[in-house]
């Protein structure tokens, strides 16, 4: 599902990694760890088209990764850092939204909004949300939606411990599901639950 090979990013006159080769077959979580600054997403950029890398070949769910390529977008889903939602509607109006948008049977909606602890936010507009309360929201539609690539930039920040939990058996439902699901994090229990850790130093 995601194949890299030879990847080389620079930065001016310096390589953040060069030569980076690594797989990740549908099924399962890779995480990303190294500590600030080394380049961990860059390498997510890298994997969703909106950084071109200087060296190597990247293939994403059969291809090469375009974000602007709407067929590549529709497969692969992501919670970055400049990711965001519409402050202007309510957690219930984002779900009717991904169900329109995808054609895709969600769910339950009330069971989604329950089991990501926004019930009593659930008719409220997302732009008076909490920082918690936002990224359970972009959590939830990351991952609700139709996907066969998830790519998770540190998606455990401004979560409660509950919060963290859930999270965990985010991804475990989005490889069940067979997803292929690359995650940057410095959250101890994500890395015990990989199947494989890519180290940037
Ligand atoms: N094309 C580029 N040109 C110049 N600098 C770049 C380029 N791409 C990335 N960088 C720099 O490389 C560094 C790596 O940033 P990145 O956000 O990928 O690190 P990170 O490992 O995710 O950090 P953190 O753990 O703090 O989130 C940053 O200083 C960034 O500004």
């Amino acid at each position: 599902m995601i194949d890299v090979r030879g990847l080389g990013v620079q930065a001016g006159e310096h390589w953040l990694f060069d030569g980076l080769d690594f797989e990740v077959e549908a099924g399962e979580c890779a995480v990303i760890v190294g500590p600030n600054g080394v380049g961990k997403s860059t390498l997510l950029r890298c994997l969703y088209g909106t950084q071109t890398p200087q060296r190597g070949r990247v293939v994403v769910a059969g291809g090469k990764p375009d974000e602007r390529d709407v067929s590549f977008r529709r497969k692969v889903s992501v919670l970055f850092d400049d990711s965001d939602f519409f402050a202007e509607l309510t957690p219930l109006q984002h779900l009717e939204l991904l169900e329109g948008s995808f054609g895709a049977d969600l769910g339950d909606f009330d069971a989604l909004l329950s089991d990501a602890g926004l019930s009593e936010r659930a008719k409220v507009t997302a732009g008076k949300f909490s920082a918690g309360q936002r990224r359970r929201l972009l959590l939830l539609g990351a991952t609700v939606r139709p996907h066969d690539v998830l790519l998770l930039d540190e998606p455990e920040r401004a979560l409660d411990v509950a919060g963290k939990e859930w999270l965990t058996s985010l991804i475990a439902r989005s490889t069940k599901a067979g997803a292929a699901v690359v995650v940057a994090t410095h959250h101890p229990p994500l890395l015990e639950a990989a199947d494989s850790t890519l180290e940037l130093w």
